[in-house]
C-alpha cells in the first residue's frame, strides 16, 4: 500500500513554506546569516519539537524563520521542499507564506516573493511539479498592517493565487479581517482562511459570511454543527485538513481519534495536507500512510481524497484534466 500511496498523484493545497525549515537547514541558514540560535545541535531543536498547543508550536515556529534573511534563502527553502514532496509522489504545491514576521525585522516583501517565484520555475523544470502561491496574513497581527501588506504588495499581485489567514486563531475571529478580505476581493484576489482548527465552529461560518472564502484551511470542528455541517456540504467547500499537525497540535490525542472518518461520512470534500511538516512528522506521504494505518482506508478513498485536491488546485485545466485520469487509473 506504501507504494501505490507513494505513486498515487498528490496535490497538496495547505502548506506553510516556513514550516518546510528542517533543523538541518536551519543551522546551514543561520551560519550564513550570523544568527545566533537558542539550541547547540540539531538534536537538540528536534527535541524542542514537543508542542501543547498552536501557540506553543508558534513560538518555535517565529523563532525557526528568523534565519531566512535574502532571496536565496527562501529559494533554496522551498526547493529542498520541492524535492522532498516529488520523492513523495506530489505533483502540485500550493504554498503559502507569511510576509508580516519577515517585515518586522526587516525583510522586504521581494525578498520572499522574488526567491519563492524562482524556486516555483525551478521545481515546474526539474520535477514537473505545478504550484501557486498564497500570502497568508497573521491573525494575531492588527488589521490594519495586514491590509497595508496587502496594498503594498501590489507589484507581485500577479504572482499570487489567493490570500489566506492563519497563525493563533482563538480570540482573533474572521471578521477582524473584513476589511483586509473585501480589498483582495475587489483585487479579483481569492480567498483562503484557517478556521475551525482550534477555534469553534463559528469561526467557520464567519470565515464563510465575512471574508468570502472559496476554501476553509482545516475546518474540523465543523462537526460541532450540524446546520453548518449541511452548508458546507451543499457548497462543496473543501477543507484542507491536516492529520499530522492535528495530532502534534494536540486538536485531536490520537490519529485514530481524528473526526476524518466522519468528515468524509458527511459527504465533505476533504483533501489530506501537511500543514508544517518539518515540525509535524513529515510530508504528504507521511500523512496519507498514516492515515491508512489509523482508518484502514481503501484505495478508492485516498483516490477521491487526492481528486478534491486536484479539482480545487489552482490550476490550469488541461494540467488538471491530465492528473485526474492519473489518479483514476492509479
Ligand atoms: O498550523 C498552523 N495553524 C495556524 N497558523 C499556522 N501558521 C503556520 N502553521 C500554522
Ligand atoms: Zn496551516
Amino acid at each position: 500500500m506504501n507504494t501505490w500511496l507513494k505513486a498515487l498523484p498528490k496535490a497538496e493545497l495547505h502548506l506553510h513554506i516556513e514550516g518546510t525549515l528542517e533543523p538541518e537547514q536551519m543551522f546551514e541558514l543561520a551560519a550564513r546569516n550570523g544568527v545566533t540560535l537558542p539550541y547547540a545541535s540539531v538534536d537538540e531543536v528536534r527535541a524542542a519539537y514537543e508542542f501543547s498547543d498552536l501557540q506553543s508550536f508558534l513560538d518555535l515556529y517565529y523563532q525557526g524563520m528568523t534565519v531566512l534573511h535574502t532571496e536565496q534563502d527562501f529559494f533554496e527553502l522551498a526547493m529542498a521542499y520541492f524535492a522532498r514532496a516529488h520523492d513523495d509522489g506530489v505533483v502540485h504545491v500550493e504554498l503559502s507564506f507569511d510576509p508580516q514576521p519577515h517585515l518586522a525585522r526587516g525583510v522586504a516583501l521581494g525578498v520572499p516573493f522574488e526567491g519563492l517565484e524562482r524556486a516555483m520555475r525551478e521545481a515546474e523544470r526539474r520535477y514537473d511539479i505545478s504550484s501557486a502561491l498564497i500570502m497568508s496574513f497573521v491573525r494575531d497581527r492588527p488589521a490594519d498592517e495586514a491590509l497595508d501588506v496587502l496594498e503594498q504588495a501590489q507589484p507581485w499581485h500577479h504572482q499570487l493565487a489567493a490570500i489566506g489567514l492563519d497563525s493563533a486563531e482563538v480570540g482573533n475571529p474572521p471578521e477582524k479581517f473584513t476589511a483586509v478580505f473585501e480589498r483582495a476581493r475587489e483585487l479579483g484576489i481569492p480567498r483562503l482562511a484557517h478556521a475551525g482548527e482550534e477555534g469553534p465552529a463559528g469561526y467557520i461560518s464567519g470565515a464563510l459570511d465575512a471574508l468570502d472564502v472559496c476554501r476553509i484551511d482545516h475546518g474540523v470542528r465543523c462537526l460541532e454543527d450540524a446546520a453548518l455541517v449541511e452548508r458546507l456540504r451543499s457548497k462543496r467547500m473543501p477543507l484542507t485538513v491536516c492529520p499530522l499537525s492535528n495530532v502534534y497540535l494536540r486538536v485531536v490525542e490520537r490519529l485514530e481519534d481524528h473526526p476524518l472518518p466522519m468528515l468524509l461520512e458527511q459527504g465533505l470534500k476533504v483533501t489530506l495536507n501537511s500543514d508544517d511538516p518539518a515540525y509535524f512528522g513529515g510530508g504528504m506521504l507521511n500523512n496519507f500512510i498514516a492515515c491508512h494505518a489509523a482508518f484502514g482506508w481503501e484505495q478508492a478513498i485516498f483516490r477521491q481524497l487526492a481528486r478534491h485536491a486536484l479539482e480545487e488546485a489552482f490550476m490550469d485545466d488541461e494540467r488538471r484534466s491530465r492528473l485526474l485520469s492519473a489518479v483514476a487509473s492509479c
